[in-house]
Order: structure tokens, then sequence, then C-alpha cells
């Protein structure tokens, strides 16, 4: 439960996949130049914030902890289990103390995490869980902050957060934060294939490094085809466009991923790839109810923890819940809600 004063407001973020990823040589300032095409799926964590009226909150945030300021797992999880850090390094928190540093404010505040994005899957979980904290924070504090100052405290977060608070499809240059919108009216079907492990995100990275210094790594294709067939909505063209140029890594560092991706096609999938860093699985079906018939094929065949359907693309991070220009959910239409500056 959250223990603290006032009303809590609660953001939704989707998370994410990568249609395309390509991956340039390691910069000096130990990241990648990317080229990816990002696409946000409708499996969303929800994250509330709420003003934390404690001692600690009189000065300083030194502390972070039970009852206090700070980070909880909210549902049924075990955050240990689940690879959750409830301490100062969770990327939620992270995002508190940037955006208080932006706008000179404490983060006297407790951040509630709703997850069900895989931790470490691949699909940027902690990233939205940032995106989602800057957004519902924003509208705590009645920020007049703007989309763009937010996106580029996101950037400073983490290179996949600024696509968490954006959604949709989107080309991202640089190490991923620079974002222009893709146009893409259509809807396209996935099955996720998550694994019982994580696969940590610099280390995939850094086996690339090491892969490509050994010998020659194939390369993916051009970006444009890509962006082409998703503005086309055809996933059959689609389908034989995704590309990730982690994959090699992440399958070196989990060779049993090689058997995931195989077992999917033979259910009926278009195609699959490793979605970003890994290990989770995303593959392209026709439609609904052909994802839903892979789903279950693939449920069965041993070669994955659990399997999701989802479709995307869905917008980026948005107020859900205590937006004092909306109504409360379920609750009856404002009679002017007001513009939300950030949805
Ligand atoms: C793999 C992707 O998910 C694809 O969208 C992202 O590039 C990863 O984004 P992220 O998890 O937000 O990553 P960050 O928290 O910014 O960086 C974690 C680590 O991943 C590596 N990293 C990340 C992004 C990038 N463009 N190049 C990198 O080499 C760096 O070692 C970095 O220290
Ligand atoms: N709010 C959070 N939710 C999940 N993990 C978090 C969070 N904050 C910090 N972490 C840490 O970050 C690590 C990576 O988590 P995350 O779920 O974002 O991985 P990912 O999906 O592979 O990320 P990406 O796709 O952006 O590379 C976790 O192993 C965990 O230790």
């Amino acid at each position: 439960m959250l223990s603290a004063v006032g009303p809590p407001v609660t953001v939704r973020v989707p998370a994410k996949v990568n249609l395309h990823l390509a991956v340039g040589e390691l910069r000096p300032d130990g990241f990648h130049d990317l080229v990816t095409v990002f696409q946000a799926l409708n499996l969303f964590d929800e994250v509330s914030v709420v003003a934390a009226h404690t001692a600690q909150s009189r000065g300083p945030v030194t502390h972070i902890g039970p009852g206090g300021p700070g980070v909880e797992l909210l549902g049924d999880v075990d955050a240990e289990a689940a690879g959750v850090p409830l301490d100062a390094t969770n990327l939620a928190w992270r995002a508190a103390v940037a955006l208080g540093e932006e706008v000179g404010r404490e983060p006297d505040v407790r951040i509630g995490i709703r997850k069900a994005i895989p931790v470490a899957g691949g699909m940027a979980g902690g990233s939205a869980d940032a995106a989602g904290t800057l957004l519902a924070l924003a509208t705590l504090w009645r920020l007049d902050i703007g989309r763009e100052g937010l996106m580029e405290v996101a950037a400073r977060v983490g290179s996949d957060v600024a696509f968490a608070l954006h959604g949709g499809t989107a080309l991202g240059t640089g190490r991923g934060e620079n974002l222009v919108p893709v146009l893409s009216r259509h809807t396209f079907h996935w099955v996720v294939a998550l694994q019982d492990h994580g696969l940590s995100t610099p280390a995939v990275f850094g086996e690339l490094d090491r892969l490509r210094a050994a010998s020659d790594v194939k390369r993916i294709g051009d970006v444009e085809p890509v962006l082409e067939a998703v503005a086309s909505g055809e996933a059959r063209s689609l389908a034989l466009l995704l590309g990730n140029d982690l994959q090699a890594a992440a399958v070196s560092m989990d060779p049993g991923l090689r058997r995931t991706l195989r077992a999917g096609v033979a259910a009926g999938a278009l195609a699959g790839v490793v979605s970003g860093s890994g290990p989770t699985c995303i593959f392209l079906c026709t439609d609904g109810p052909t994802a839903v018939r892979v789903a279950a094929e693939l449920a069965g065949a041993g070669v994955c923890r659990t399997v999701r359907v989802a479709h995307g693309p869905v917008p980026g991070a948005k107020v859900i819940d205590g937006d004092p220009a909306r109504p409360p959910r379920g609750g009856p239409p404002a009679s002017d809600p007001g513009p939300n500056m950030y949805a």
C-alpha cells in the first residue's frame, strides 16, 4: 500500500520492441550509436506517485526506504525475486531525482510500480517506469516543463526512456534518445516469448564488440525499407525486414534462444527476432487470431517461460488517474477536462 498523504497520480507506460536495431561502433562515452525503429506494445507497467510528507522530506532526501520517500512494487510481486532494486538505483527513483534537480525540488515522493513488463527482458521495463515517474511527477507537481523539457530529462536518465514517453512507432538515433515519429496507421500483431532469466544490456553490447573484434559479424540492412513496410501496414513485408545487430550477441550468451526463434516460426509466425538486448523474443503474425494460435503452440513447446499476445503501436506514457485536470478513473466525464500537455 502507498502510505502517504494526498491522492496519487497514476501513469500507464508501454513496453517497447525494436523492429530494426542497427548498432554502430563503441563511442568514447561507452555508448554505441544506434539507428533503431521502436514500437510501443500494449504490455504496460503502472507507476503511481504520491507526496511523502515524512520527517525525511523536511530536509534533503538522503535516505529512501519503507514508509517515506522511496519506491515499492505494487501487487503480488517479490521485488528481490523479480530482480527489481528498491533502492536509489531504481530507474524510477533516478528519474524522480533527475526531474527534482531540473526544477529545484526534493523528490519527497513515494513511487509505486505495478510491473507487467518483463524485467531485464529487452523491452525497456525499467525505462518505462522512469518515463512513468517523470510524467506522474510533472502532473503531481503541476510543472510547466513542457513535453520537450520532459524528453530532455528522460534522455539523461537512460537511452530508452524518451521513447517510453513518446510511444507509437519512432525512429531513434544517437544513443536511441533522438526520436522522430514514424508514420504507422496500421496495427501489427505480436507474440512475445519471455524467459525465466534476464540478460544485462551492457553485457550484451560488450559481447557484440567482442564478436566484432574477433570476426566479421554480418550487420542488418538499411532502415528505409523498414519505415516503408511500417507505413504500408503489410506484416509480410515487415517480417522480411525485422533485424537486430544485438541478436548475435544475445544468442552467443544464451544459445537456447536459437530454439525459441525457430519454434515461433514453426508455430506459424511470419518471423521472429530478439527484442533489444534480449532474451525476450518477439514474433510478428499476420493477424490477431493467428497470434493467439502461435502463442498457444509456443507456450507448449518448452522454449520459453511464458508467452504474451500483444499489438502495437500504442501511445506512450499516459496519465490514467489523479490528474487534477481530468475525472477519476471510472468517474463521470468532466464538462471541460482541459488539455493534458504531456499526453
Ligand atoms: C538495447 C536497447 O534497449 C535498444 O533500444 C537500448 O539501447 C538500451 O537502452 P537502456 O537500457 O536505456 O540503456 P542505458 O541505461 O542508457 O545504458 C546501459 C548500458 O548499455 C550500453 N548501451 C546502451 C545504449 C547504447 N546506445 N549503447 C550502449 O552501449 C552501455 O554499456 C550503457 O552503459
Ligand atoms: N523500475 C525498474 N524495473 C526493472 N528493473 C529495474 C528498475 N530499476 C532498475 N532496474 C534494474 O535494471 C535492470 C534492467 O531492467 P529492465 O527491465 O529495464 O531491462 P531491459 O528491459 O533489458 O532494458 P532495455 O530494454 O532498456 O535494455 C534490472 O536487472 C534491474 O536490476
